[in-house]
Formats: structure tokens, C-alpha cells, sequence
């Protein structure tokens, strides 16, 4: 695999305004070399998460260079409580429906609980799925040391791989919401999966509701990028859940989360106002009438 300099450093600025992969002038798709480059030039990049083309086709248009099709969609799109419970064949409707709404973005797509935790054939199964069916450019797993086997054998098949660790939302039941890699030991161990999934390829990893300070040791150590959700303003890259960023999730949102609108009281006023006009006789309108 390629083999990039650690060359990194606080000041380092993209040395080339027109390769960035936010505000670039390039609008072919966004592949993981472009990513690996960004590393090189320290330039910090943003991910948002999104399920449907619609949307995906306004963040592809805002520049938003990478897109996770996440399961979070379980949670976010369709309804359930949690991520567990999202299938192979919801995230490839979903994956292909958001490659449909994008031409530049880089589409990842994840893979849910299920899927992948039977061992490396299986993984390779289901990331063929959403490679072939759904067109995506990379995948996402959960896991460090304990997914570098399936990690190992996508990248050797031509899939490139995002990993995700710290908190792993599939494995809720077993380790609930909460902070990881605080103490020693579980920093150690954070920094082990670290480095486990860049020795299996992984191009970028997730990083997950970890201690900010951990998360920039993190960040400094590893050649590929680190994608941070709670873990502080040093890691290259900051993923959100798009509906939280724009204020349309239900209920308590995670204190990580930075609200940028708020679609739900837009969208609630809207739905009421449509409602007021029909029953009070004022929609539909002479203009809007066909004779
Ligand atoms: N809407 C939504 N946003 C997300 O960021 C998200 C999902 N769903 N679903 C999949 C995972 C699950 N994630 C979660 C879920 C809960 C917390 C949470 O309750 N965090 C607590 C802090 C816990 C602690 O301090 O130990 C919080 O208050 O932020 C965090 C991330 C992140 N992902
Ligand atoms: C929170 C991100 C990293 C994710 O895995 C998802 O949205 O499913
Ligand atoms: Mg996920």
C-alpha cells in the first residue's frame, strides 16, 4: 500500500488551493488517493453522513467531498431504535439511492451489524453488495484489532476500507454509550486498533467519542486520516449525522453534535401552514388551479 509521510505538522496548509477537497476546483468523483493526499497536505476535511438521493444531492452540491452512508440510518431514516437492527439490502437501497444524488462526493458506504462479524468472507460478501450494487467507493466497518482480519482481505480484493473505533454503536449491548479509551489501559488499547486497521490498509479511520487529547495523539501517530465524532479539533477530518447537524432528529441529540438549522421546527411550521390553508380555504389558489 502507499506509503505516505508522517510529515504532518499544526501549520501545514494545503500547499494548493485548487486540490483541496473542500472548495477544489475538481469536479470528477473524489477517490481515496485524493483523501491520502489531503493527509499529506494537513488540510482538514468535513463528512456528513446521508441516506436518501435528495439530500446527498444538496450536500454534493455544497461541496461536502466525502459522504457516509451510515446505519445510523437504523435510527435516523427508518425508524428503529438503534443501528442493530438495519439489513445488508436496506443499506444497498440506500447506499445506491445516495451514489444516485452525487457526482463528486466519495460515497462510503457501512456496513451494518451482521454483515461482516462471521469472518473475512463474509465481509467480502457484503462489500461486494454495496461496491457492485450499489456503486459505492469504500465501506465502513466497526472494530480495530478485532476486524483486522476483514480488513485485510477488502483491501487485497480492490475495497477500500474506512475503519471506526472508539465507540461502536453495533455493539451497544454489549458496551452502551459511553466514552472510550479513558484510563491507561483503554487508551492503550484505542491506540492499538489505531494502528491494527492502518497495517491492514484501512484508508481513514473513524474515531468515535474518545478523550480529545487521545484523539490528537491518535491523529499525530497515524499516516492515514482520522475522522473524529466527540473526539475533539485535532483529528484531520469531523463527521456528523446530517440530521442532527440540521436540527431534524427527534428527542436529545449527543453533546457532540453542533446544530447548523432547525428543519424541524421549519419543516413542522410549514406542514401546519399547509394544513391551515386547506382547511381554511385559502390553498388552493386561482394560480394554482388548471382550467
Ligand atoms: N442521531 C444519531 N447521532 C449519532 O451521532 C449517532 C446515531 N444517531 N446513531 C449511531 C451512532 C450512535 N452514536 C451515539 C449515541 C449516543 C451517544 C451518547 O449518548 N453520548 C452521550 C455521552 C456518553 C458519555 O459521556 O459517556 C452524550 O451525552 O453525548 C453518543 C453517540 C453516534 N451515532
Ligand atoms: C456516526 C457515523 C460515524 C456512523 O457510523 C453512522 O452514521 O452510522
Ligand atoms: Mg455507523
Amino acid at each position: 500500500m502507499t506509503q505516505l509521510s508522517a510529515a504532518q505538522t499544526p501549520q501545514a496548509k494545503p500547499s494548493d488551493g485548487s486540490k483541496a477537497l473542500y472548495g477544489g476546483k475538481s469536479t470528477r468523483r473524489i477517490t481515496v488517493r485524493d483523501i491520502a493526499l489531503a493527509k499529506e497536505r494537513g488540510e482538514k476535511w468535513p463528512m456528513l453522513t446521508a441516506y436518501d438521493a435528495m439530500t446527498a444531492s444538496v450536500f454534493d452540491e455544497a461541496g461536502i467531498p466525502v459522504m457516509l452512508v451510515g446505519d445510523s440510518a437504523g435510527n435516523c431514516h427508518l425508524g428503529y431504535e438503534t443501528t442493530v437492527p438495519v439489513t445488508l439490502d436496506e443499506m444497498t437501497m440506500l447506499s445506491a439511492a445516495v451514489v444516485r444524488g452525487t457526482s463528486r462526493a466519495l460515497i462510503v458506504g457501512d456496513l451494518p451489524f451482521g454483515s461482516y462479524q462471521e469472518g473475512p468472507v463474509q465481509a467480502l460478501r457484503s462489500a461486494t453488495r454495496l461496491v457492485k450494487e450499489a456503486g459505492v467507493g469504500a465501506v465502513k466497518l466497526e472494530g480495530g484489532e478485532r476486524s483486522h482480519r476483514q480488513i485485510e482481505l477488502l483491501v487485497e480484493s480492490g475495497i477500500p476500507v474506512m475503519a471506526h473505533i472508539g465507540l461502536t454503536p453495533q455493539s451497544v449491548n454489549a458496551m452502551g454509550y459511553r466514552v472510550q479509551g479513558r484510563g491507561e489501559e483503554a487508551a492503550a488499547q484505542l491506540m492499538r486498533d489505531a494502528k491494527a486497521v492502518q497495517d491492514a490498509g484501512a484508508f481513514a479511520v473513524v474515531l468515535e467519542l474518545v478523550p480529545a487529547e487521545l484523539a490528537a495523539e491518535v491523529t499525530r501517530v497515524l499516516h492515514i486520516p482520522t475522522v473524529g465524532i466527540g473526539a475533539g479539533a485535532e483529528t484531520d477530518a469531523q463527521v456528523l449525522v446530517w440530521t442532527d447537524m440540521l436540527g431534524l432528529t427527534a428527542g436529545r441529540v449527543p453533546k457532540f453534535v453542533k446544530q447548523y438549522a432547525n428543519l424541524r421546527e421549519v419543516m413542522g411550521n410549514a406542514a401546519k401552514a399547509f394544513a391551515d390553508d386547506v382547511v381554511g380555504g385559502t390553498f388552493p389558489q386561482e394560480e394554482h388551479s388548471v382550467h
